[in-house]
């Protein structure tokens, strides 16, 4: 089949400017010079009290990948009009670097790095939209899905979205996004296939409004599946949906696995507990009811709140496209660049809001466990060369309201970023997708419930060690004396 559109290859996926840039470091020779970027977001999204993050698994994938292809070369050469030798320099050129990265599922905050970048300038420059494009949506999706699923709790929840999702692909990443966030199904069939999840489905309006009548398509779908949902509010729920249903799982009996029922408009709360009167009296006390219709985190609470009898959730647009808020700002700052003389140099970006100023430097960040409650104080991040598991009292104290702290003894320092990619060479082994949901569970235990609630949730500490803070002061004063003396 001949393609309209020949998508060979993702690294033309990133803006003009970081090639630009990349063509200003080659030409000056500096491209090869070592650069650490860091990717962290400042705000939490939803004013939720964590976020998960994701997408790793897709990093690794690009990074893998990484080389332009003939085709990317000929579109940089006739239309953008690169120079024959760059454009040799970029046709050779592999990702050498070396990352290290959170575990995918890893509950994040705000200004703490999630990723770590250490590659060669150049290369360093022209990766970053494609990682600040995979994470802030795979992050974003992964957490509003985390906050609908804390609100659900131990009932099943599916995702409904792909009719609504922002093209294939966000529905397609954005429902495996949902699994990691602690989703139960979903829809997609595709999503099933690549990655594995599992998939679950009912039916639409269109096969009632085929047969005209409930029953009749209750029964027609009854005579072709074992498994069976129906959907009962078409025409009238009570009067017609419900009792049709019930009168086809009576007569097929052990014919079909009657599954139950979904609702999918009118008020939910009261429909739920009339239908789950009529089929508890109808013999059917395990059937579920189901429940769908512009859903998300706040219309569950309400529902619960009413006593809504609403066993199986099904959420769609307003996860999918993360609805109430559609972009976390996750950014890549550079912390450190090797100088002409093969030293690593830290690099500040000044902001005159205090907490818009990135942290300089080489660091770890550490998820700091108290031995006691096995439940975390905050996440503390320090320098690279410092020994923080070895300390037997921790300052933690606020990197901006500096007088707000505490001591903490008989701790755990988890760190939290792993080695991904050593010079180039992938070193980490991904987990399965179950996997990823399963840690993302374990990392939600170590957090008091105070930070877990939908609501303004506490503000979860992420401090710097004092050997940081004290190099971000001393790169803040070395950057204003260098602004300084230039307009001396
Ligand atoms: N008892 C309830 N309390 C709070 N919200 C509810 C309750 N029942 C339903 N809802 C929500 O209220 C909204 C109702 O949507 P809307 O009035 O547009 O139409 P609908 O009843 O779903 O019907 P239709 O799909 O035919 O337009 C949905 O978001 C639904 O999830
Ligand atoms: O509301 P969401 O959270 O996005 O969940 C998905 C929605 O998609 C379907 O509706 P649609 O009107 O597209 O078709 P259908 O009801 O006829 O199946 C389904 O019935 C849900 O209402
Ligand atoms: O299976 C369902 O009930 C379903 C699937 C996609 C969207 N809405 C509902």
């Amino acid at each position: 089949m001949v393609r309209l559109y020949n998508d060979d290859s993702l690294n033309l996926h990133t803006d003009l400017y970081q090639i630009n840039m990349a063509k200003t470091y080659w030409q000056d020779g500096i491209h090869e010079r070592k650069a650490v970027f860091e990717v962290f977001f400042r705000k939490l999204p939803f004013d939720n009290g964590y976020a998960i993050f994701a997408g790793l698994e897709r990093i690794t994938e690009y990074l893998r990948d990484f080389r332009f292809s003939k085709e990317d070369i000929q579109y940089l050469r006739n239309e953008l009009g690169y120079e024959e030798e760059f454009l040799q320099y970029l046709s050779d050129l592999r990702f050498t670097g070396t990352v290290r990265a959170m575990h995918e599922g890893e509950i994040v905050f705000g200004n703490e790095p999630m990723i770590q970048v250490e590659a060669p300038l150049a290369q360093a420059q022209i990766v970053e939209t494609a990682l600040l494009n995979i994470v802030n949506f795979q992050t974003l999706i992964a957490t509003k899905a985390s906050r609908i699923k804390h609100v659900v709790g131990d009932e099943t929840v599916m995702e409904f979205g792909s009719r609504r999702a922002h093209e294939l692909d966000a529905a397609i990443w954005g429902t495996r996004a949902a699994f990691i966030g602690g989703f139960d199904a979903t829809s997609n069939v595709r999503a099933g296939k690549r990655f594995g999840i599992p998939v679950s489905g009912t039916h639409a309006h269109a096969m009632v409004q085929a047969y005209r009548d409930d029953y009749t398509a209750f029964k027609k779908y009854a005579e072709s599946h074992r498994d069976c949902v129906f959907l009962v509010d078409t025409y009238d729920t009570l009067k017609s949906g419900v009792p049709s249903a019930i009168k086809v799982a009576k007569e097929f009996g052990n014919k079909i696995n009657f599954i139950g029922i979904r609702l999918d408009s009118g008020d939910m709360a009261f429909l739920s507990k009339a239908a789950r009167k009529m089929l508890d009296k109808a013999g059917f006390p395990n059937a579920k009811i189901v429940a769908s219709s512009d859903l998300d985190e706040y219309t569950i609470l309400h529902l619960k709140s009413q006593g809504a009898k609403i066993d199986v959730w099904g959420v769609g647009t307003k996860l999918i496209t993360a609805y109430d808020q559609p972009a976390l700002g996750a950014v890549y700052k550079m912390v450190s660049i090797e100088d002409e003389n093969g030293n690593m140099q830290d690099t500040i970006k000044i902001s005159s809001n205090a907490h818009k100023v990135t942290t300089p430097g080489l660091k770890n960040v550490y998820r700091i466990i108290n031995m006691e409650t096995n439940k975390s104080e905050g996440d503390y991040i320090a320098m690279r060369d410092e020994d923080v598991q070895s300390q037997k009292e921790l300052k933690m104290f606020h990197p901006v309201h500096t007088y707000i702290s505490k001591v903490v003894t008989h701790f755990e320092a988890r760190n939290l970023l792993h080695d991904i990619f050593v010079n180039g060479e992938f070193v980490y082994k991904l987990p399965s997708l179950h996997e990823i949901q399963g840690y993302s569970r374990e990392s939600l235990a170590f957090l008091w419930e105070e930070y877990k609630r939908s609501l303004n949730p506490h503000e979860y500490p992420v401090d710097l060690s004092q050997k940081c803070w004290d190099n971000k002061i001393k790169n803040i004063e070395e950057v204003k004396q260098h602004v300084k003396s230039l307009s001396e």
